[in-house]
């Protein structure tokens, strides 16, 4: 492991992924760095490529060649134990939030810790400082006062949050959101989006985020990458670009689907 800011970086250089060497690339030939700091918007029609793309980078889509830095790994030669060092510095957001209903939030966000935990932890003790942790985090994405009922009973913009607060619990080196807000209102969708990028900035940890609204990653990105049938066709910084900049990323002639 070399310096902190390779440690919070990541860097793929002709990426190719394909699931089975009969069918074609899903991802080919993908170069893109994530860097500290920075939320990145990834960009791409149905098919195209942007949840392989965060599944290479949790080492759960094969990596057929190319290079692929992550915090510090490479990850085209990852050994099982690495593996899951390198999901432990992973925060992962979903688009069903993921968390366990019948349990309350307070102990969801403390599952966060489970990644890195000795067997105490895995038998359900958490330490004082974890919990207090725990609700500092809670207090951070504005839900701390619902640190006591069942996850189950939340709003999915509130689930979403505590979500965030698990990733967070990790101290990740990377956050991956992928679709974070497809299912939640327009409203809910920007306060999610614009606790994400804060996150990036006061973590100094790159955030990549995969989303289908153009409108809502032109407001809440550093970067956009547009991926179309899985290589990139677009990629700069969000106030250089446009909706007519982006066009091509959904400029349907193929097999996509929008
Ligand atoms: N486990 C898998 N095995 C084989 N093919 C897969 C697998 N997962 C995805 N694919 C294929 O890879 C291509 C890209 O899928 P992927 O889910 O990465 O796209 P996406 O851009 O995230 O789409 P969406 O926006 O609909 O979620 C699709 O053709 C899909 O059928």
């Amino acid at each position: 492991m070399s310096t902190l800011v390779e440690t919070r970086r990541v860097s793929l250089r002709d990426l190719r992924v394909r699931y089975s060497p009969t069918e074609p690339y899903v991802l080919d030939g993908v170069d893109l760095d994530l860097l500290a700091g920075e939320t990145v918007a990834l960009l791409g029609a149905s098919g195209s490529g942007k949840s392989t793309l965060m599944k290479a980078l949790t080492g759960f889509a094969p990596i057929t060649s190319g290079e692929a830095q992550m915090a510090g790994y490479d990850l085209t030669r990852l050994r099982p134990k690495q593996l899951r060092e390198v999901r432990s510095q992973i925060g992962q957001i979903f688009q069903q939030y993921n968390l366990i209903g019948r349990l309350s939030v307070l102990t969801n966000v403390l599952t966060g810790t489970l990644y890195n935990a000795g067997p105490v932890n895995v038998l359900g003790t958490f330490s004082a400082a974890d919990r207090r942790r725990a609700l500092e985090l809670l207090d951070r994405v504005g839900i701390v006062h619902k640190a006591d009922e069942q996850a189950r009973t939340l709003s999915g913009g509130q689930q979403q949050r505590v979500a965030i607060a698990r990733a967070l619990m990790q101290s990740p080196r990377v956050i991956l959101a992928d679709e974070p807000v497809a299912s939640l209102d327009p409203r809910m969708s920007h306060t999610v989006l614009s606790l994400l990028q804060s996150i990036a900035k006061d973590e100094g940890i790159p955030v990549l985020v995969s989303l289908h609204v153009l409108p809502l990653a032109l407001a809440h990105s550093d970067r956009i990458v547009g991926l179309r049938h899985g290589s990139i066709v677009v990629q700069g910084n969000t106030s250089d670009l446009d909706a007519d900049a982006l066009a091509p990323v959904y400029d349907v002639h193929g097999d996509e689907e929008m």
